[in-house]
């Protein structure tokens, strides 16, 4: 009998119009505005809808035609903005869902669109009315749930600082520093599952930064470790630290093993969880027969798991894994349902006697998996004690003589008691396990760590000790050596990293030609004038016109291949060159805006403060967040007017405007001011966002800026956020200024420091040069203690020096 795949019936077209449904309170109109914002959508909103239909408020209605007329025109303006708005829009459902008719209308609807039901916590709900009016509320929205395709959970952070005392986000001097808002948080997790149903966050990431770690899905990277967490571990675990998770594995495998009552929400709300605090992809793993819980009939078995494994595919999770030994209505069911989630099909050999690796049922296995469609096979096969890599590379072989391409990647593992025996036999998603977390229920992954299987690939030597630096004339206060070496420490890998004090280009190819060379973090004067010499550049450094990354690449020939040549030596033939410097401004300029002072582009003005590299990726970060109006201040004003031109045309080329047709033919985005004494231009708001890109300290010769806001400039009434680079000192002039301006003038600026960005600078280059997860407290937290270090030593010097000369 041959196997073909079940159509998928959630392959619904890229643009299709969203449906946000859910009860009062569930927080559909800002998730909504969050959303057309993003998708560059239009949004539609069920009253404006029915004022515009009918020309009267849903009030107005009511009180001139009577109930019966209004439920009747009600639901027929429902069913026609839905049918008018096919294409392009996110729908917001008010009330008239909870009308029968209007739930058909969207059952229907569900077919050939997305129709998202919005969570939200119940006791949050409750919050916003009565207890008594909530509990109705939640009843009667079971209903959306009903006629919904998919969910997503509104987390509700109780918390407005995340970064706990122990992430290292405080200064000795008790910098003001902002946590994200709620806004934020919200927006950030919601765009990401806006991503996962249109399908767009990954070929976006590799469009933009082939690179970067979300480029690459983990069953594609030369080696990847999926960490299994099981459910019952994380209802056990209340208080989990959820920065201790980081870099632990690529990718997290929920392994659903326990069924406490609200079993569904626990579910949902894990899954939120894991997005807000991780970020990273999660295959979502229902279990047969979970250790520790009851045995239940077959039929109650498939039942409820076929309803688990539902649940999963409606949270849109990136990865299903599903057992193809199980019932064929199940397997179809989830096949047909499955969206734009992985489908990981797995074939378990359990006990004693399961089938060898070379036994033919094993390529049949893999053949009815591969007709299947399913995007990758999972074969993990129990064994007392045979457990021999050469067996399993020769079924590897076998596989790729007998079966067409293209081949789904396999995942193939033996495994006893003691867990997976050898962690080198799968090199994609090898299970592994929190170090700190017993896990006595799991028994595929007890003696592995992602940290233990990618340094033993190192001892193996399947990969190289690299060599890693930062260049430039003045790298000597450089924080980065010490964040990345502790990264480096973390993950197992042997590589090392130093500052070198390079200014000419032959210098900086005598490192980068060497076959240890691993890549390296460039500063002045390198940012821009390495541009000419790189043969691939990211998407954003192109636009920037400067990096601050430079990677050799090692591949034959494809990107894919270069990327997975990290992490080993040989021959470089040509640079990659990337910017981090954007990236983390921007993360810090999101982090810290107020929703008070939210970017509208026709009126949001920021200002940047030099025109060197710096400065060049603070204005890119600026029009990245949708600022149509940046202005420059300069020292040297032609230098700055050369990157505001710069900006000018290519921001032409892309199509972006400042929106305002004031200055002549072609609307500049980017203008330069001329003196500090001017006032700030007419015609525009006071900036909102102001970021300092000069140096503190004496650079080449030259003076150190002493660069400080003229007051007029600093009235914007709803304040605004400061970013100032620099960090040597911590205190610049600017720095001191904004404090004194807080206290005595507007408290509703926050200030950023030059060790938050650096911080998230660091980070993304880790990962961009090593193609790993980077463990993000730590180095943040190294960052600030290896200042603060450096600070006390310097101290101590000046002291000996002064007692030298007294
Ligand atoms: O700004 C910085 C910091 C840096 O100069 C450092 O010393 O770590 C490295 C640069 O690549 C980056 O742009």
């Amino acid at each position: 009998m041959s196997v073909s795949a079940p159509k998928n019936e959630r392959a619904f077209d890229p643009n299709a119009s969203i449906v946000l449904v859910g009860c009062r309170g569930a927080g559909k109109r800002t998730l909504g505005f969050l959303g057309a914002l993003h998708l560059r959508r239009r949004l539609v909103t069920e009253d404006h809808w029915f004022e515009k239909v009918t020309g009267l408020t849903r009030g107005q209605f009511l009180s001139r035609n009577g109930k019966e007329s209004f439920s009747r025109q009600n639901a027929d303006v429902f069913k026609r903005m839905l049918d008018s708005n096919r294409t392009g829009c996110i729908i917001e459902c008010g009330m008239s869902s909870l009308a029968a008719e209007s739930q058909d209308a969207l059952r229907a609807y569900s077919r050939t669109h997305p129709v998202v039901y919005i969570h939200r916590e119940k006791e949050q709900i409750a919050r916003l009315m009565d207890a008594a009016d909530a509990e109705q509320l939640l009843k009667a929205d079971e209903k959306h749930r009903e006629c919904s395709n998919l969910e997503y959970y509104n987390l509700y952070d109780g918390s407005n600082h995340p970064s706990s005392p122990k992430s290292g986000s405080s200064t000795p001097l008790e910098l003001k520093q902002a946590g994200p808002s709620k806004l934020l948080r919200a927006r950030e997790d919601f765009t990401r599952f806006l991503d996962l149903i249109t399908g767009r966050g990954a070929t976006r990431a590799w469009l933009e930064s082939p690179f970067s770690v979300n480029a690459i899905p983990p069953e594609f990277r030369a080696y990847s470790y999926a960490l299994r967490v099981r459910l019952s571990c994380l209802l056990d675990h209340k208080d989990i630290d959820w920065e201790d998770f980081e870099a632990r594995g690529d990718c997290i495998e929920l392994v659903i093993d326990t069924w406490p009552r609200d079993l569904h929400k626990l579910i949902a709300r894990q899954v939120a969880l894991i997005r807000r605090k991780l970020g990273i992809p999660i295959i979502y793993h229902v279990e047969e027969n979970p250790r520790g819980e009851r045995r239940r009939p077959q039929e109650e078995k498939d039942k409820m798991d076929a309803e688990l494994l539902e649940l999963g595919l409606r949270l849109s999770v990136d990865y299903v894994s599903l057992d193809l030994q199980r019932n064929e209505a199940l397997v179809s069911r989830v096949l047909r349902h499955k969206g734009r989630s992985k489908v990981i099909g797995n074939f378990w050999h359990m006990g004693i006697g399961a089938l060898p690796w070379l036994d033919d049922r094993q390529i049949d296995n893999y053949r009815r998996a591969q007709a299947l469609g399913c995007d990758v096979i999972r074969i993990a096969r129990f064994c007392a004690g045979d457990s021999d890599a050469a067996i399993l590379e020769e079924f590897r072989r076998k596989l790729q003589h007998t079966i067409p391409d293209p081949k789904p990647p396999l995942v193939a593992y033996d495994f006893s008691v003691l867990g997976v025996r050898t962690p080198l036999q799968s090199k994609i998603l090898s299970p592994v396990r929190h170090p700190d977390i017993e896990n006595e229920r799991d028994h595929l992954a007890t003696v592995s760590t992602a940290t233990g299987s990618f340094e033993l690939l190192f001892r193996q030597f399947l990969l190289d000790p690299l060599q890693f630096y930062v260049l430039g004339s003045n790298v000597s206060y450089s924080l980065s050596p010490a964040m990345q070496t502790a990264a480096f420490d973390f993950a197992g890998m042997h590589h090392t990293f130093q500052a070198v004090t390079c200014s000419t280009l032959d210098d900086l190819n005598q490192i980068c030609i060497s076959d240890a060379f691993g890549g390296a973090l460039l500063t002045a004067p390198f940012k821009v004038a390495i541009m000419p010499h790189l043969k691939v550049k990211s998407h954003h450094a192109t636009a920037i016109g400067a990096v601050n990354v430079l990677l050799p690449l090692r591949g034959k020939t494809t990107i894919l291949d270069h990327a997975n040549s990290r992490n080993r030596a040989g021959r470089a033939h040509a640079f990659f060159g990337d910017n981090t410097d954007w990236s983390a401004i921007l993360t810090c300029l999101r982090r810290a805006i107020s929703p008070r002072n939210y970017v509208q582009p026709s009126k949001t003005t920021g200002l940047v403060i030099g025109a060197g590299g710096m400065a060049r990726a603070a204005i890119y970060a600026l029009i990245q967040l949708g600022c149509r109006h940046v202005f420059i201040y300069n020292r040297t004003y032609e230098n700055a007017l050369e990157v505001a031109e710069h900006f000018n045309s290519w921001a032409e080329s892309q199509g972006l405007t400042s929106g305002s047709q004031l200055n002549g033919p072609r609307s500049d985005i980017c203008q330069v001011l001329p003196s500090l004494l001017d006032p700030w231009p007419q015609g525009y708001q006071l900036p909102t966002m102001v970021i300092s890109c000069v140096p503190a300290i004496s650079v080449d010769g030259n003076p150190p800026a002493d660069f400080e806001m003229p007051l007029e400039w600093l009235g914007s009434p709803t304040g605004g956020v400061v970013v100032e680079l620099a960090y040597e000192p911590l205190v610049t002039p600017l720095v001191a200024q904004m404090h004194a301006y807080r206290e005595q003038v507007n408290p509703s600026w926050v200030l950023v420091d030059g060790l938050e960005v650096v911080g998230e600078m660091a980070i993304e280059a880790f990962e961009l040069m090593t193609g790993r997860m980077a463990p993000k407290r730590l180095m943040k937290e190294v960052g600030r203690k290896t200042w603060e270090q450096q600070q006390q030593q310097r101290q101590v010097s000046m002291g000996s020096f002064q007692t030298d000369f007294s």
